[in-house]
């Protein structure tokens, strides 16, 4: 199966590259690599020889492809894929990117929660497969196994977004805030003796200056938070709430009779991982325990964290789980509101079941087809 890549030196192409060659995927296929800005120069090290970097615009050398894989961003899906097949190209279509998300001829791949959604699909010869939005991945493999059982009346998600969400720039964006905040007030905190009402006050005249890094994100993260991501919708929603409830609905193949999720999605400070804190409306009641088992079943990387002081700050924190596929799921308990409504609270890593992950594994999926 010839696979042709493009975007894979991006953040995360970068992502997906590593976890191919820890899985060793690339022993199963030939892997063509492709660029919009260095044709003819080195591909990735990936432990085996690939043709010198072809050229990511042109029409005639995809066409070669049995697979297009693509992490380069939705611009570049607009530009090329349409004209890929009008030029009557039949291959496989995998992205990263939201573009094509809800075309009736596409599906959201998420293969430990709509495995089986995909199945039919590539029988009924669906030839698009776009990884979901990152929060909505992370939150379906967190509580997969409640929609799996058919207990969830509906969901609202209060998300605490990392900066990796927003790209390359703006983690490094974060960091020099964080770093110019620091340093205007080294001497207060170097003294002891110092009033820590002096040294917020310089924090915040800092942050409110016209000298503070806010290029990318558009205003200051570290040490606030941002309570808007992506564009705004007619409805008052953010394009990012709205795909909660649109996408989950498309992964898990019930678009026809769609449940509800919705909430508020909201930019912190983290690096590369999402947190939501969840309120669950589940349509009967059910032990804890039961919760509980039904949760930590439905894959192999969701566990679910004790709802204990010590367990939560030891394991469900984004510093606790960057880098790692594991998805813990905790802070479960009964709300006040009865005995129906749950609360959870999740992180995951956004750049690997938030993105990359979910594509590495359709490719697997079409191996083994
Ligand atoms: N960031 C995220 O969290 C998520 C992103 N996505 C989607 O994935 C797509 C790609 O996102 P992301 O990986 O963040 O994009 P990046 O901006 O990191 O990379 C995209 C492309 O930019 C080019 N590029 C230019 N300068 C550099 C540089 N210095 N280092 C690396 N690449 C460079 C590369 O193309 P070339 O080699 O051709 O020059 C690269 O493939 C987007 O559509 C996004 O919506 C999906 C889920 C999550
Ligand atoms: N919008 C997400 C990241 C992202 O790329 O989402 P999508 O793949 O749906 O465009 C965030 O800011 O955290």
């Amino acid at each position: 199966m010839r696979v042709g890549f493009v975007g894979w030196r991006g953040m995360v192409g970068s992502v997906l590259m590593e976890r191919m060659v820890a899985e060793q995927d690339f022993a199963h296929i030939e892997p063509i690599f492709f660029t919009t800005s260095n044709v003819g120069g080195k591909g990735p090290n990936i432990g085996k020889d690939a043709p010198p970097l072809k050229d990511a615009n042109s029409i005639d050398e995809l066409k070669a492809m049995d697979v297009v894989l693509s992490c380069q961003g939705g611009d570049y899906t607009q530009r090329v894929y349409y004209a890929l097949r009008e030029s009557g190209w039949q291959g496989y279509w995998i992205d990263a990117a939201s573009s094509l998300r809800m075309a009736d001829d596409a599906l959201i791949v998420l293969d430990p929660v709509n495995l089986d959604v995909i199945k039919e699909g590539l029988q009924r010869g669906v030839k698009n497969f776009i990884g979901g939005n990152c929060t909505v991945s992370l939150m379906l493999m967190a509580i997969g196994g409640l929609y799996r059982e058919g207990l969830v009346e509906w969901v609202s998600s209060m998300t605490y977004q990392a900066a990796s969400g927003a790209g390359a720039q703006n983690m490094r964006e974060l960091i020099a805030q964080m770093g110019k905040i620091h340093g205007e007030v080294k001497p207060l905190l170097d003294d002891p003796a110092s009033a820590i009402l002096d040294i917020d006050r310089q924090v915040a005249s800092a942050m409110r200056a016209d000298t503070f890094p806010v290029d990318q994100f558009g205003a200051p993260l570290a040490g606030s938070l941002l309570p808007y991501i992506d564009k705004q919708l007619d409805n008052c929603q953010s394009r990012e709430e709205w795909k909660g409830q649109a996408e989950t609905n498309k992964i898990l193949g019930r678009a026809e009779s769609p449940l509800a999720v919705d909430g508020l999605c909201v930019r912190i400070g983290a690096m590369r991982c999402h947190s939501q804190a969840l309120t669950i409306k589940l349509n009967r009641d059910l032990p804890l325990a039961d919760i509980e088992g039904i949760l930590a079943s439905a894959n192999d990387w969701v566990s679910v964290v004790p709802n204990t002081r010590a367990a939560s700050l030891a394991e469900l924190t984004p510093t606790a789980v960057t880098g790692s596929l594991s998805v813990p799921v905790g802070r479960l308990r009964k709300m006040n509101m009865g005995p129906e409504y749950l609360s959870a609270f999740t992180v995951g890593d956004q750049l690997l079941w938030g993105a990359a992950e979910p594509l590495r594994r359709m490719l697997r999926v079409l191996l083994e087809n």
